[in-house]
């Protein structure tokens, strides 16, 4: 039988703690570095910051405005007075942390391969490994489902630490307050009803968490975190390491780095089913993490995307004779699993729905 152990790689973290040079899957190939600078260039400006509080309560003109002109430049930015308090920050990082530090056996309870073979979406692990000369990246993850509530998968929860479970649920239910008040400022935005886009995700709208740990890599020059790539979900709220930056975005083929802020920053990017939705009037930029030599970096991502079973495509409101649809519609199943196939070679599912 051939030899398949290359779709089983190994803990990065364990990778990083007994090795010198990172195996030959996780480099960059030469093609794949011209032009790529690792280092990334300083942003023109500071990460545009919106005031939820001001947009939300009273729809103010001049965050408004600064939403608009994020979303139009950037696909990202990050909010403030956003009603998550640093405590319930502070206790999810902590709890993030204290996972990734237990010992491989006990994690592995958690595995994503099932079976010693099988991959699943969710769980501990890294990225489904589809071909043999797949780029790797360097990091290792925790994946659950947390919406639907009834479709949580506890026992890939982690009892560990003890406070893990309740900080993710408080910490979700809070994110989504915010993930629904920059749907509706972004609803404003564009002229819809201003419920049109919360309206979309109905009970059965997937939001998962993803956990990110990228232990130190020795070669940071040839190792990304995490490859290029745009989140495949609607809107992504992202909770940032205080003290390792390593986030970049694509800009006219320019790579910026989003640096770390010491209070933890909440940062908003669109992503893919939204650029979708809005018939391509919000793009879900291209984004990478880079690796560094000497700290390990963690992050927390949720991922607000729709029900399954429905489908998508742009949305009707967003449609005139002018504006016709630019994408095809698609089960929304079928477009996550073309996501992965598409994510796994560096390429954008959107690209591949364009009429
Ligand atoms: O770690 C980060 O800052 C970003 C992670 C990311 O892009 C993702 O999980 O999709
Ligand atoms: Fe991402």
């Amino acid at each position: 039988m051939a030899d398949e152990s290359w779709r089983l790689p190994n803990s990065v973290q364990q990778l990083a703690a007994n090795m010198q040079e990172p195996p030959s899957q996780y480099l960059l190939r030469e093609q794949e570095l011209l032009g790529a600078n690792l280092a990334g260039a300083e942003m023109p400006e500071p990460v545009p910051t919106i005031d939820l509080g001001l947009l939300s309560a009273s729809n103010d003109p001049e965050e408004a405005a600064k939403l608009r002109s994020a979303l139009q430049t950037w696909g990202f930015f990050q909010v403030s007075n956003h009603g998550m308090e640093t405590s319930l920050m502070d206790s999810v990082m902590t709890a993030s942390r204290d996972f990734f530090r237990l010992p491989l056996e006990e994690k592995r309870k958690y595995s994503n391969i099932i079976g010693g073979k099988h991959f699943q979406m969710e769980g501990y692990g890294t990225d489904q490994v589809k071909t043999q000369d797949q780029r790797l990246d360097w990091s290792d993850r925790l994946h659950l489902k947390v919406e639907p509530e009834d479709e949580r998968n506890l026992a890939l929860w982690p009892i560990h630490p003890k406070s893990f479970r309740d900080d993710l649920h408080e910490y979700t239910l809070r994110s989504k307050r915010i993930k629904d008040d920059i749907l509706r400022a972004m609803a404003k935005l564009l002229e819809l009803d201003e419920d049109c886009l919360v309206n979309q995700f109905s009970d059965r709208a997937l939001t998962y968490a993803r956990f990110n740990y990228y232990p130190p890599c020795p070669r940071p020059d040839l190792v990304l975190g995490i490859k290029p790539h745009s989140d495949v979900y609607a809107l992504t709220v992202l909770l940032m390491d205080k003290d390792v930056a390593g986030l970049q975005f694509l800009r006219d083929g320019t790579w910026y780095n989003v640096p770390a802020a010491s209070n933890y920053t909440l940062l908003i990017n669109v992503g893919v089913t939204m650029e979708i939705m809005t018939n391509g009037i919000f793009k879900g930029p291209v984004h990478r993490v880079v690796t560094n030599s000497e700290k390990e970096r963690m992050s927390v991502a949720v991922f607000y995307g729709l029900d399954p079973e429905r489908e998508i495509g742009p949305i009707a409101q967003m449609l005139t004779e002018d504006q016709p649809a630019r994408y095809r519609k698609m089960k929304v199943k079928d477009f996550l699993v073309a996501h992965l196939e598409h994510f796994s070679r560096g390429e954008r599912v959107v690209d591949s729905l364009r009429i």
